[in-house]
């Protein structure tokens, strides 16, 4: 069997080798998926899932640390973060789900008939079956679990396909799963890459009923061609670059907070992140000069130290095509007004440090205001009117988020709502409520998922029509 290497980011060293899956293994990962459904884990009662979902919660909180170390290890991420954000939102997921499921209940329709006659309509929902989870590596476990838990709590089997850049987490949780009384084949983990490998064997293995995935719009439009000569569902969670309004009535210290916390989050590695600030031109200099010194006061040090607010990027390959980026914002004319380099690290010299950066100068024309970037950059772009804001901050083949920072809410409500987006925040930034539908449209992705949006998508639904 192949194995590739583990690399931690923040210090560049390989920490472990992971064994790759090949189509023989992805197969077999498939069918033992499939066997726990044959075996009646797609006719559990719901109660019993969603017990299981409710231990799995408590396994990991159990294991907290060991999570957080695995994430941090793969990601580079502050440790702060991790258990702050990631691990914890991984636990809140599997008991989010458990409630959601527990309390879900299904349509009825009494169909009046000719000759003073009715029929009964309702819908039973099934699970999809063997269902094809491929995740990216900017949260590893809080995506997974976003996921698995309603997709196990519907009553289907899992194969995932964590990224080959943060293998641990997925491997930590099948241990936990196990634990939990997770019964055979219902939870599957397979590693590996893309093209060539377990996730292209996985996305076109004839045993799949869907796929969720979460990742880069181009990766989404391959999984997208391997699944279509089978006709299978898909969930897109796809990539963005994301519009931030600033309106001249805002409360400019509070908008800093929330403004600098969009872009910089996670290094700017998270899909939700802020790459595009357009700031009404009367406050203009107020928050470009409060954003620079907030991008200056970010900790870039050791993941481990709880006073670090920034970890590296994900990988060398990455900090290339962000440091590219860099160049061609140069090459368009942009002025950096902070960062625009490699930072100097010391003993950490051999990670993916990147320096937080922001720019002045571009228009919604050059391409580093029109690509995702996924890095802690962002270009600042000055409007007059609404009506500029909104053309601005709309004129992008992406739609997965914007926030908007006013303090007359009428307007807030009236901007939020013209954003063609999945999701708008009023100020705020990934403030998250997982019974709503999240997800993205344009570029950004197909469906959505989130309380009942992801029933929706991992149960096929039957209509049952009696004439009484
Ligand atoms: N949530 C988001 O919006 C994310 C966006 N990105 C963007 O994508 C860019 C590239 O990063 P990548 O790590 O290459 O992301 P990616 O989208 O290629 O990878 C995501 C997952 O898909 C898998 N994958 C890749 N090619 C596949 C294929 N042909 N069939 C099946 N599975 C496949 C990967 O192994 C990984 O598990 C980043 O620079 C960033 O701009 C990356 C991660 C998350
Ligand atoms: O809060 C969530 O459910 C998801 C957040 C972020 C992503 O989906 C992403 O970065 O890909």
């Amino acid at each position: 069997m192949q194995s590739f290497d583990a690399v931690d980011p923040a210090t560049g060293k390989v920490f472990a080798q992971v064994h790759e899956a090949d189509d023989v293994l992805v197969g077999r990962a498939v069918n033992a998926a499939r066997r726990a459904l044959d075996r009646g884990w797609a006719d559990t009662p719901v109660q019993e899932r969603v017990a299981l979902l409710r231990r799995a919660a408590d396994g990991i909180e159990r294991r907290f640390e060991d999570f957080v170390a695995a994430e941090v290890r793969d990601t580079g991420k502050p440790v702060t973060q991790a258990r702050n954000l990631d691990v914890a939102r991984a636990v809140l997921n599997f008991r989010t789900f458990a409630d959601i499921v527990a309390a879900a209940g299904e349509e009825a329709y009494l169909t009046d008939l000719s000759g003073g006659r009715q029929a009964l309509n309702y819908t039973v929902r099934k699970p999809l079956g063997v269902v094809a989870v491929i995740v990216p590596w900017n949260l590893p476990l809080l995506l997974l679990t976003w996921k698995i838990a309603p997709a196990l709590a519907c009553g289907n089997a899992v194969v995932v396909k964590p990224s080959e850049e943060t293998p641990s987490t997925a491997s930590l949780l099948a241990e936990v799963l196990a634990e939990a009384g997770a019964p055979k084949g219902v939870y599957n983990v397979v590693h590996g890459f893309g093209s060539g490998s377990a996730g292209q064997y996985l996305t076109q293995h004839h045993g799949i009923d869907g796929v969720t995935f979460t990742g880069s719009s181009d990766t989404g439009a391959h999984v997208m061609r391997a699944v279509a000569p089978r006709v299978r569902p898909v969930s897109f969670e796809l990539g963005g670059k994301n519009a931030a309004i600033v309106f001249d009535d805002v409360d400019v210290d509070d908008a800093l907070d929330g403004l600098s916390r969009s872009v910089f989050t996670n290094t700017g590695q998270v899909c939700l992140c802020t790459e595009r600030v357009y700031v009404q031109r009367r406050i203009f200099d107020d928050i470009a000069d409060g954003l620079v010194r907030r991008a200056q006061a970010l900790r870039l040090s050791d993941p481990w130290s709880d006073d670090t607010t920034t970890g590296p990027l994900i990988s060398e390959k990455h900090r290339h095509k962000v440091l590219d980026y860099l160049t061609v914002a140069e090459e368009a004319g942009a002025t950096v007004i902070t960062g625009g380099g490699v930072p100097t690290m010391g003993a950490l010299s051999g990670g993916w440090w990147i320096e937080p950066t922001l720019w002045t100068g571009l228009t919604n024309k050059d391409r580093a205001a029109r690509e995702e970037i996924f890095g802690p950059v962002a270009a600042l772009i000055p409007f007059d009117t609404t009506e500029e804001a909104v053309t601005l901050a709309n004129d992008t083949d992406y739609g997965l988020a914007a926030s908007v920072w006013t303090n007359d809410l009428r307007r807030g409500h009236d901007v939020a709502q013209r954003m063609r987006t999945g999701i708008s925040w009023v100020n705020t930034w990934f403030t998250r409520e997982l019974r709503s539908p999240f997800g993205g449209v344009g570029l950004s992705g197909i469906g959505r998922e989130g309380g009942e949006h992801s029933l929706h998508f991992y149960t096929e639904p039957t209509n049952v029509c009696v004439q009484l």
